[in-house]
Order: structure tokens, then C-alpha cells, then sequence
């Protein structure tokens, strides 16, 4: 169908070409770049009246920006001085133009490899833990919003099968509690964003939510598919580029870290552990499993540690010293020290943060769980983004 006003070229016009500079402050809020980088904006002309007439390409038919962007286009050629009026033709892009977006951003499908492989910028955070529960998907989703806060692109692959709850904690998550979908533009599937942070996780290709007495499959996953999803997640799932990628790993030892260490051989290691000595000891042998596939152990993060109560008492549910513990065994035979990067109180604030997916780092920056784990986002955000320090994977002579 033809558009009401015909669109001619952008360059026809000098008002046309100052639309367009104006379109280009406009990002895609799924895709994270300028619209006009994406091939979204057609043509571009204004009439003598000063009416703009813009051709919008939509990457999908029913995307779920689809308004945002129209706003923002209506918006950006509203400022333009000249213009009085903004027409949006609203199209979808072709196959063709798709597969061409696609290639453009993550090469054709024959040459796509894994993101945040070893020539890559990003710095990669495995963390771990040697048993559930132990706040590990809680402390990778707010160290994650800390992160974003900080000015830096940030992503998080949730791959713990058991208990997939980054999505609900960053409020990705429908009113039935499930995890939002991912649009897919062609074979590429875009991270929905959470806090500024943009995440994938097995739940959201799952159709039953963690704890709602349905296991959704996921108690079947063994290492072969998870290993498969996890590079799956690496090879089709668009991250853009990031300064720091988390992965939280299912609990426990052995097959995941097996595949992270092939996958991505320059992810460093965060062990979380709570402070009583049973669990250090298992949290001590996911570190020891990890190095063993060549991954660098980052540090040790202790998580509800002894709360100090209002009233000058202190609540000591799970005793106190493991994370300590745990940093000082893993450290044993290394040349450089391994951190306990810190000590996370117990806090009922962080917990029903989790639960409502109002992640506390944001909520309560002066709660002590969240100046705990600012401390750890700080400390990563000021390592910078470069391969210093890295192996390089130089084979000796
Ligand atoms: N410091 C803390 N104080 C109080 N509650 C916490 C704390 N850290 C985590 N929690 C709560 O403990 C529960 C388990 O946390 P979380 O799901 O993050 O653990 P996990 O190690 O990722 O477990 P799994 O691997 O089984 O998913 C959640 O309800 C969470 O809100």
C-alpha cells in the first residue's frame, strides 16, 4: 500500500536530513542501538508546511516496543526546529530486511560464534555455589543492577535450572509469576531488560514459574542440554556489547563448570557461601572444581552473615566465618591471594526485594546487604574493560 504522503529519500531535504540526526538519538529499547543504525527509518520528507512524514520499519510484526518507538520518533522530529507536525507510517521490515539486520548485527548464522569468547572485552563472572539456597541468584541479580547504576552495560545468563529466579527478581515476570518472553527478530532472540540490565534465562522458555509446584522439566536437565542451552544462550541471544556478563550456574560441581570452562575459558569464578562450615565446605569444592577447568577464581562472597539488629544484638542464624574460611582454603598452593570480596548480612529487606522484583541495591542503598554488595560492584567496576591480566591464549613454542 502506498503511505498517504509519499516518502522520498532523506537526502532530498535538508529539513529531511535534520529529522533523521534527530531519529538517530532514538534506541531501540530491546535492541539498544539508534534506530536509523537498525535500517527502522525509510524514508524521511517535509512538506513546505512543515509537516514531517517518517517511514518506521518494525523489526517484527506485534513488537512489543512498537509504541515506545513511534512515541520517541514523533517525539525526536517534533524537536526539530522546522517541523510542525509528525506523521509515523508504521511498517514491518521484510524477511529480507530482517535476515540483512540479523547479519548486521550478529553475522549470518553460518559464521556466528560464541559471545564473550576469549578475544572479547567483557569481563565474565561465573558465580557459583555448592549448595541452593544460599542466596546466589539474589546476589548475581543485585550485584548486576549495582553494576547498571554505575553507568556500565551489564547482562546476566541465568542458567540455574533449579531454581531460575533472576527474571522475578528483576521484575521480568507476567502476573502469573512466569517469566516474560524474549522477542526473537528472525533467529536472533533479544534479552527483555530488567533495571537496565539485560537478561536470558531458562525460565522464560519454560512455561511453568520456580515454586509453583511444577517442575517445568527443568528437574530432567542433565549436562549435555544444559551445556547445549548455555550455548545457545552465547550464540543466538543478541547481548550487543557488554562491560560485564554474570552467569548464574545451577548449584553444585562437575558438568556446568565443565562447559563454562570450555565456552568461556576467561570467566572468572565468584563462590557464594553462607557462613556456617558445612556449607564452606562444599562451597570450597565448587571453587576447586572450577579451577580445575581453568577458570580464575574472582573471590568469595559470605551471604546471610550475622545481622546486627537495631537494639545493638545480633542475629547469628547461620554462625559466622565461612566465607573467610572458604577464601583462606582456596587460597592455599595459589601465588595470589583469593578475597572474600565480602559479607552480606541477613536482611528481610533483600529477601522481600527478591520477592516483589524491586531489587534491593536500588530500593535501599543504605540497607548494610546493599552496601555489602556495592562494595563488590565497585570493586569490579573499577578493574576496567581490557585483556590485562588475562591468559592469551598463546600456545609456547
Ligand atoms: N542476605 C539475605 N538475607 C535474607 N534472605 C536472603 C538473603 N540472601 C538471599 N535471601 C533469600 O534466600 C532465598 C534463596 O535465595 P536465592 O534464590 O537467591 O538462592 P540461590 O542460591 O540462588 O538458590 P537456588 O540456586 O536454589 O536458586 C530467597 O528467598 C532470597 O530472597
Amino acid at each position: 500500500m502506498q503511505p498517504e504522503h509519499p516518502v522520498p529519500e532523506a537526502s532530498d531535504t535538508q529539513l529531511g536530513q535534520a529529522v533523521r540526526q534527530a531519529l538517530s538519538r532514538v534506541i531501540d529499547p530491546e535492541i539498544r542501538k539508534p534506530i536509523t543504525d537498525l535500517d527502522m527509518i525509510g524514508g524521511i520528507a517535509v512538506d513546505e508546511t512543515g509537516r514531517a512524514s517518517v517511514d518506521l520499519k518494525l523489526t517484527i510484526v506485534g513488537c512489543p516496543a512498537a509504541d515506545t518507538i513511534e512515541r520517541d520518533v514523533r517525539a525526536a522530529a517534533s524537536g526539530v526546529p522546522g517541523v510542525n507536525s509528525v506523521d509515523v507510517d508504521v511498517s514491518v521490515m521484510s524477511s529480507a530486511e530482517r535476515r540483512a539486520l540479523v547479519e548486521k548485527l550478529r553475522g549470518s548464522a553460518a559464521h556466528r560464534s560464541i559471545q564473550f569468547g576469549p578475544d572479547s572485552l567483557t569481563r565474565v563472572y561465573a558465580v557459583t555455589s555448592g549448595k541452593g539456597g544460599v542466596g546466589k541468584s539474589t546476589l548475581t541479580a543485585n550485584l548486576a543492577v549495582a553494576l547498571a547504576a554505575r553507568g556500565l552495560r551489564v547482562g546476566i545468563v541465568d542458567a540455574d535450572v533449579y531454581g531460575f529466579s533472576i527474571p522475578a527478581i528483576l521484575g521480568l515476570v507476567d502476573d502469573d509469576g512466569l517469566a516474560v518472553k524474549p522477542t526473537r527478530v528472525g533467529d536472533m532472540i533479544l534479552p527483555p531488560v530488567g533495571r537496565d540490565v539485560k537478561v536470558i534465562s531458562i525460565g522464560m522458555f519454560i512455561d511453568s514459574a520456580p515454586g509453583s509446584g511444577s517442575s517445568g522439566g527443568a528437574v530432567a536437565w542433565r549436562g549435555p542440554m544444559l551445556h547445549r542451552t548455555i550455548q545457545q544462550f552465547l550464540t543466538d541471544v543478541f547481548f550487543g556489547d557488554l562491560d560485564v556478563l554474570l552467569l548464574d550456574l545451577p548449584p553444585g560441581t562437575g558438568d556446568v563448570a565443565i562447559s563454562i570452562g570450555q565456552l568461556l575459558p576467561n570467566a572468572e569464578v565468584i563462590v557464594v557461601t553462607t557462613p556456617q562450615p558445612a556449607a564452606a565446605d562444599v562451597a570450597e569444592r565448587s571453587g576447586i572444581v572450577a579451577r580445575q577447568t581453568g577458570q580464575r577464581i574472582f573471590g568469595v562472597i559470605e551471604n546471610m552473615a550475622p545481622l546486627v539488629q537495631a537494639d545493638g544484638s545480633v542475629l547469628d542464624l547461620f554462625g559466622s566465618g565461612g566465607g573467610d574460611e572458604v577464601a583462606r582454603r582456596l587460597t592455599a598452593g595459589q601465588d595470589s591471594p583469593v578475597p572474600l570480596l565480602a559479607s552480606v548480612p541477613l536482611s528481610l529487606a533483600l529477601r522481600r526485594g527478591g520477592d516483589a522484583g524491586e531489587p534491593l541495591v536500588i530500593a535501599d542503598p543504605a540497607d548494610a546487604a546493599s552496601i555489602a554488595i556495592q562494595s563488590v560492584a565497585d570493586r569490579i567496576a573499577t578493574r576496567g574493560r581490557d585483556l590485562a591480566g588475562r591468559p592469551l591464549g598463546v600456545s609456547p613454542r
